[in-house]
């Protein structure tokens, strides 16, 4: 992500349409004009349909004026009075979130636990990325990778005794297992919220003035809906560098290959980050070969370097898959007239042309751009910094100078903390702690990433390069146990003994610095480190919490066993240099 994010800053970002724009545009004539819809802005993009378009699976609700509100609701009867102290000012809702992502989804929820009248307002369908075009697809398409990477492991099968014919798959049947699981997470998400008496508004948000939105659909007048909070929650789409000419078949990003209407024989896929890793896993099982182009000197950048490189020797090596590193694709145009997708690639750090690839398709998988376009920022004197809003480590709103905006917040992808679902949703509970009067900084260092590939690498933390420079600022000393799965009964039951976990620790304190996971179920281990940092556990106390055997989580506990705490002697703290 922070490579990503570094290639981001020196690209001249492709800002997102305003949303509000584009609905207009898209339902205002209906039938035609609808196929425009959040076209028109994944066009500027370079996205795809995801709401109204001819391929869209969704219902959307800018299209189909399907509205969840609870009708002839009047809002005069919601108004909820300021706090004691908050003068006379009341306003419709304590909470109002925009956008029905998995961070307004856990806003929500907490919101209406903690007793606020909460509304949140969506553009598009709930769920928002993660659930229609992120987690949940991905990973039903992941699940069917790894069943078709075991059964047409020969080898590995015939170890555990097991014979099977050669294993085949539908396509089509796998597109609709991946679209039927999106539908079904969407109508749990929707219902929870209903269910707990959230007010689902269907239409555009933008920020009137401070604690004042606007919503509409296309062909009703707008509504206006007073907040006392305000909680932004508008994600983010891909992020199409410049040059990359997005058609959607041949040229596609994430949003297009989740729906997996073909399976090229030869992928390119640009950026070698969580999207590209996990794609190459479903592409290559499903029988494609795969390229990767990847602007840094590494596949892989942004993980902890050992475990890039074992991934690279697991996930990469064994498999149909070549690459080219160091190289920026600068030019890539759809396949046209029997001709190839052509792919213009120049050294990332001179410029200077190095070749040109022909391959039947390619999917940019380059980092994902903030979604806050037409929010009305500006009405609250906010600048976005490439699209990203400002906020503190409250996640609350700065204003241009840097000033806290009282009662705005921001959470998820839209603020570029930390683009992960599960951190988004944090973030909007940490929120709604601190507008219920409970102090709340959410730690970033304690939320756990995880690759679903096959297998799994996790991690929680910092890096090795990132804890030792830290350790090095900071005059601490910093040690490395790893134990491997190899040595696991759980994992070698299973014929899966690839894989190691690292830890990253202060021997002086005990205090768990990072944890990296390759290996069966990476990402389901991972949860033990990262509740120990969450909870401040120390190693020597974790080192003596029981694990069942045989289980995989005796990796871990093998790790935190291994480590030498308190063994060393204690390293003086770095003083200030004294003035001379
Ligand atoms: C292919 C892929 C796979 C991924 N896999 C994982 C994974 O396995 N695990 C993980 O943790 N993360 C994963 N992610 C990342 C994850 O999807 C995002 O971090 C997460 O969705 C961010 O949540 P959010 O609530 O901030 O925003 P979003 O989910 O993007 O939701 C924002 C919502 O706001 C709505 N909206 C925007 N503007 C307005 C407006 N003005 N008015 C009203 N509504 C508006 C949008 O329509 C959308 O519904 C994946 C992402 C992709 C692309
Ligand atoms: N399992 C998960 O949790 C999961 C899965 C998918 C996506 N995500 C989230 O979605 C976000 C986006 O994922 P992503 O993989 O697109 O981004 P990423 O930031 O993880 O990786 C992008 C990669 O593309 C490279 N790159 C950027 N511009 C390039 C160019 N012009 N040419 C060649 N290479 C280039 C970067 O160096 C980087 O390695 C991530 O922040 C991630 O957190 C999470």
């Amino acid at each position: 992500m922070a490579a990503g994010a570094a290639i981001l800053a020196s690209s001249p970002v492709v800002q997102p349409l305003s949303l509000l724009d584009l609905s207009r545009r898209a339902c205002s004539a209906p039938a035609k004009a609808s196929l425009v819809g959040f076209q028109g802005l994944r066009k500027e993009n370079a996205v795809l349909s995801r709401s109204c378009g001819v391929n869209s699976t969704s219902s959307s609700p800018f299209c189909k004026r399907h509205s969840l509100v609870k009708s002839g609701k009047d809002l005069r009867q919601l108004r909820v009075e300021a706090s004691a102290n908050g003068g006379p000012q009341s306003f419709d809702y304590d909470v109002i979130i925009i956008g029905a992502g998995v961070g307004g989804h856990g806003a929500a929820l907490h919101a209406v636990e903690k007793g606020l009248k909460t509304a949140i307002i969506e553009g598009d369908i709930v769920g928002g990325t993660c659930v229609n075009r992120g987690c949940v697809p991905s990973k039903a398409l992941l699940a069917v990778s790894g069943r078709m990477r075991e059964l047409q492991d020969e080898h590995h099968l015939k170890a555990l005794g097991i014979q099977v014919d050669a294993a085949k798959f539908d396509r089509a049947a796998v597109a609709a297992h991946a679209d039927n699981l999106a539908t079904k997470i969407r109508g749990n998400l929707t219902n929870s919220m209903k269910g707990l008496g959230v007010d689902i508004l269907i239409g555009v948000g933008t920020i009137m003035a401070p604690h004042k939105v606007k919503y509409g659909k296309i062909g009703y007048p707008d509504k206006i809906v007073t907040g006392k909070n305000i909680i932004i929650a508008t994600g983010s789409v891909p992020f199409v560098p410049p040059g990359i000419e997005i058609d959607g078949k041949t040229v596609f990003t994430s949003d297009h290959a989740l729906k997996l209407e073909w399976i090229p024989d030869w992928l390119a896929i640009v950026g070698s980050g969580y999207i590209g890793l996990e794609f190459s896993d479903v592409y290559t099982a499903l029988g494609s070969e795969v390229t990767f182009i990847e602007a840094l000197d590494g596949l892989m950048p942004g993980f902890d370097p050992e475990i890039g490189k074992l991934a690279q020797r697991v996930l990469i090596n064994p498999r149909k898959i070549d690459w080219h590193t160091g190289v920026l694709a600068k030019k890539i145009t759809p396949a046209k007239d029997g001709r190839p997708v052509t792919i213009e690639l120049v050294d990332t750090k001179t410029k200077e042309p190095k070749e040109v690839l022909e391959v039947d398709a390619a999917l940019i998988a380059t980092g994902r751009a903030p979604f806050t376009k037409g929010l009305g920022l500006e009405n609250v004197k906010v600048e976005t910094q490439r699209g990203f809003v400002p906020v503190d480590e409250r996640m609350r709103v700065l204003d241009a100078a840097g000033n806290v905006i009282s009662g705005l917040f921001c959470i998820g992808d839209a603020n570029g903390k930390m683009m992960l679902a599960h951190a988004a949703s944090a973030q909007g509970i940490s929120v709604v702690e601190q507008i219920a009067d409970n102090d709340n900084v959410l730690n970033h260092l304690s939320i756990p990433a995880a690759c679903f590939t096959h297998p799994e690498i996790s991690m929680v933390g910092l890096t090795e390069p990132q804890a030792r420079k830290k350790a090095e600022d900071e005059g601490f000393e910093v040690l490395i146990a790893k134990t491997s799965f190899k040595a696991n009964t759980k994992a070698l039951a299973e014929n899966e003994g690839e894989g190691i976990a690292k830890l990253i620790y202060r021997p002086d304190t005990g205090e768990i610095l990072g944890v990296h996971i390759l290996g069966l179920h990476a990402a389901d281990l991972i949860h033990e480190a990262s509740n120990a940092i969450a909870m401040g556990t120390s190693i020597k106390d974790i080192k003596f919490a029981v694990h069942a055997h045989p289980t995989l989580s005796e990796v871990l506990d093998e790790l935190f066993k291994s480590a030498k705490v308190g063994e060393h002697a204690p390293v003086p703290v770095k003083s200030d240099p004294v003035p001379v």
